[in-house]
């Protein structure tokens, strides 16, 4: 059995109070071995950004445990929960977030010079080669097409070689062939590099390249399915 790189224990993140009370996460339990590429699956309102904002730190949970290759991440205050997210996630954001005054080149490396990393000049070119980008290196992102920002932005989140690739809708600012070629970029990556990736989505059609579907419903899990039948 593979390694436990992420477990959540008894999540909840609740807003307001009182009459405005939302449970936007309401007791999940949630266990993801290492080299897994998991969808969670969910509509609108069903607590998707929530759950990724406190998988990597960026919010607080109400009560509750995110262990990452076994480390309590919720009882981490700043500077460690700033070097624990550069030393084990990488984001791949809808909107891509690439610095529009940086090359693609430069927005790839960018992590690693942040966090005083030598470039792995091999793997650097192996990602760049993998994901057919060796063209954008030295454009800017307004020179690209929004497949290519979101190719150099995937390069970007694994360029530290974090445990965990959390992708949040990466495929919602791009039409539906660039959707499809995206996903299944992130599943040769996953195949390839036994990279973790968790993607939220709201899109089912997606959900067929990962290999566990999870669904959420007002905050909880209502379905964990395997995947056995993954399309090429
Ligand atoms: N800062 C906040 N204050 C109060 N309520 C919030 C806040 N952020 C989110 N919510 C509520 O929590 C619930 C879950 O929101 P969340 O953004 O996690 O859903 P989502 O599945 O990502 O939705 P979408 O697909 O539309 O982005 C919603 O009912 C939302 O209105």
């Amino acid at each position: 059995m593979s390694e436990i790189i992420l477990k959540i224990e008894g999540l909840k993140k609740y807003y307001g109070n009182n009459d405005n009370l939302v449970k936007a996460i309401d007791g999940i339990n949630l266990t993801i071995e290492e080299g897994q590429f998991v969808s969670i699956l969910g509509a609108s309102g069903s607590g998707k950004t929530t759950l990724i904002e406190l998988m990597s730190g960026i919010l607080k949970p109400t009560s509750g445990e995110i262990s990452i290759n076994g480390k309590d991440i919720t009882e981490l205050e700043e500077p460690d929960l700033t070097i624990m997210r550069r030393e084990n996630i990488g984001i791949v954001f809808q909107k891509f977030n690439l610095l529009n005054m940086l090359t693609g080149y430069e927005n790839i490396t960018l992590p690693c010079k942040i966090s005083n990393k030598d470039i792995d000049k091999q793997y650097l070119n192996q990602i760049i080669k993998y994901l057919e980008i060796e063209n954008q290196m030295q454009k800017y992102p307004i020179q690209m097409s929004g497949g290519q920002q979101q190719r150099v932005a995937i390069a970007r989140a694994l360029m530290t070689k974090p445990k965990i690739v959390l992708a949040d809708e990466p495929t919602g600012s791009l039409d539906h062939k660039n959707s499809i070629n995206t996903v299944k970029l992130l599943k040769k990556l996953n195949e390839e590099f036994k990279q973790t990736i968790i993607m939220i989505t709201h899109n089912k059609f997606l959900t067929q390249y990962t290999n566990r579907i999870i669904t959420i419903e007002d905050g909880k899990i209502v379905k964990d399915i395997k995947n056995e039948i993954i399309n090429h």
